[in-house]
């Protein structure tokens, strides 16, 4: 790959190229119009006006059509510079020899066929000075890629208002969330939604640890006692599964248990629709022109399911208003304060979508990486356990509270080790919406200001940016909770987004990893590893364990 430095030289270059191609253009155009004036007005004084060819006339339209493009065109790139420099700006790297997007989407094909799109990106962004732009065919806009902590926090945070959810992901996504989804919407309309599902994650409901520790027991009792190796993964989703729609419904899937008809078969079709929502998000509108029987199939599937589960608890809120008032000491479920908001059915089902497709392969994903990397510990395993030790419960009975979860300080950096090493949200997008400026990544050393025209796309890369070796030292690739002592990162370390736009399930989620995994410690004292394959992450809407995560587990 070339170097960054010759990537800048290639930028200029383009300028010189530009103010040459401006110059053709004009004598392109004089040309043009000297043509016709040549066939309209002169002619006819020394040519009967039949003589003329329909060849010539036909050249001359498109010359004059081209004319009009090109001077748009070139408007738009003078404009650009004079811009660029107001803004006291400085070019990007380009990717290399590909004006069209053709090679790059053929590069990131190639990637995705073997896993290595991630390490790829990664690669590409610090041969290339961290931030560099290119296009992907057939999609016209220009796209900035980077792995610059400054630029996260502008985008994120200090320019917050400039960027946007990219509508080509929103029109990926709505077809399976829905057009009220808070992921599928911007400005006021997310704002709302944000409003109202807010308050559901505050502590008292995020921290139903008894709720939680059902499912965890049923996952216990899934587990092989005699040595025979199993997926963890495949058990956490089915974990998540049921956590997460007990959670929303007040009725779990019960995927780890006699699971109903229905429920497997939402588990399928959830499973399906991700990944060609994720298919759709990246290949642009070319998959859109086409129809998709089995992704319809699946999403009316979904959608009735969830209809279903609304119309029960909103009977049963009918029926229970009716017999007395009060309701208080039942459980929390989010559903049931969700009705109250009185939003109609369309948008609660959206957003119940939403939080299933948020929280549940997130969670996974960390769950099982984390467990990969103690099936290769035992050192960590060790330290864990002595903290659960520490927490003195009497009994498999006795839970661990919220603030004992908190303050396992151990345990929190192992977690923290795992979004790092594993977020499962691994590169995002927004779009600007004015023409706005990043606050790094321009000239040959990368440290100027760039500027950036509406409507372009940028793609940060936590992945990425949690591995850079300058941030996090040459053992950046290496699993060390212990490096969490010291470290106090702000946008060098986003696994959960930051600024207004963050993740409101972030408790919700660490509470259940956190939980899960003293969990497992307790009932079991060993975790021994039964596959060598590296922990290669498949990447779709949310990474996984392409291989899953094979291990064998004896009991305490
Ligand atoms: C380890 C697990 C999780 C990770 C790593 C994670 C990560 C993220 C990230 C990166 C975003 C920003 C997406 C964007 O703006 O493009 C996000 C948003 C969101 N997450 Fe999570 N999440 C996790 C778990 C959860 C859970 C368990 C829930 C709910 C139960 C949840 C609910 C949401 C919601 C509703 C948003 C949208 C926020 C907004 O746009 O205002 N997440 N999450």
């Amino acid at each position: 790959m070339a170097s960054a430095r010759r990537d800048i030289k290639l930028d200029t270059l383009q300028q010189k190229a530009t103010r040459r191609f401006i110059f053709g253009m004009v004598v392109g155009d004089v040309l043009a119009f000297a043509l016709l004036l040549d066939v309209f007005y002169l002619r006819p004084f020394y040519l009967r006006p039949w003589a003329l060819s329909k060849w010539h006339i036909w050249l001359t339209i498109v010359l004059v059509l081209w004319g009009i493009y090109t001077h748009t065109w070139l408007q738009d790139a003078d404009c650009y510079y004079s811009k660029m420099a107001r803004h006291g700006c400085a070019p990007i790297p380009s990717f290399p020899n590909d004006p069209f997007g053709v090679w790059f989407l053929l590069d990131a094909a190639r990637h995705i066929k073997s896993h290595t799109l991630l390490a790829r990106w990664s690669g590409l962004l610090s041969s290339m000075g961290h931030t560099f732009r290119h296009r992907v065919f057939p999609n016209s806009g220009d796209i900035i890629e980077t792995d610059e902590p400054d630029n996260v926090r502008a985008v994120l945070s200090t320019k917050f208002d400039d960027w946007v959810i990219p509508q080509l992901r929103i029109r990926a996504f709505i077809p399976v969330l829905g057009r009220h989804s808070i992921f599928t919407t911007n400005g006021d309309e997310w704002r709302h939604a944000r409003a109202t599902l807010r308050p559901a994650f505050v502590r008292d409901q995020v921290a139903d640890l008894r709720c939680l520790d059902r499912h965890v027991n049923k996952l216990i009792a899934y587990i092989p006692c005699d040595g025979s190796s199993f997926d963890l993964q495949a058990m956490f989703s089915k974990l998540t599964t049921d956590t997460i729609s007990d959670f929303m419904f007040g009725r779990s899937t019960d995927m780890l248990g006699s699971a109903p008809e229905d429920g497997l078969r939402f588990g399928s079709c959830f499973d399906v629709s991700m990944q060609k929502i994720a298919n759709r998000a990246r290949l642009g509108w070319l998959t859109m022109l086409f129809g998709d029987r089995e992704l319809d199939e699946c999403t009316s599937f979904m959608n009735a399911f969830v209809e279903k589960y609304i119309a029960e608890v909103r009977n049963e809120q009918d029926e229970k208003e009716k017999e007395d008032e009060e309701g208080d000491g039942k459980r929390y479920m989010f559903l049931n304060e969700f009705l109250r908001t009185g939003e109609p059915d369309e948008v609660i089902r959206d957003q119940l979508m939403s939080i299933f497709t948020a929280g549940r392969d997130t969670t996974t994903s960390v769950l099982s990486y984390l467990f990969f990397e103690l099936s290769r510990r035992p050192d960590v395993v060790a330290e864990i356990q002595r903290e659960v030790e520490d927490l003195n419960l009497v009994d498999a009975e006795q839970l661990p509270t919220w603030e004992q979860l908190r303050n396992m300080k151990y345990l929190n950096w192992a977690i923290k080790e795992a979004l790092r090493l594993n977020p499962p949200v691994a590169t995002n997008a927004r779009e600007a919406v004015r023409d706005t400026v990043l606050p790094v990544g321009g000239g040959v050393d990368g440290k100027s200001p760039v500027f950036v025209t509406k409507g372009t796309n940028i793609r940060y890369i936590p992945w990425a940016i949690h591995r850079r070796k300058d941030i996090y030292g040459d053992d950046a690739d290496d699993f060390r909770p212990g490096r969490w002592e010291t470290l106090r990162p702000t946008f060098e370390y986003v696994p959960f987004n930051a600024g207004p736009r963050i993740c409101v399930g972030q408790q919700f989620a660490l509470t259940q990893i956190a939980f899960v995994t003293i969990r497992l410690l307790q009932a079991f004292k060993g975790i021994e590893r039964k596959d060598d394959r590296p922990p290669i992450q498949k990447f779709g809407i949310n990474t996984s364990m392409l291989y899953g995560c094979w291990v064998s587990m004896t009991p305490a």
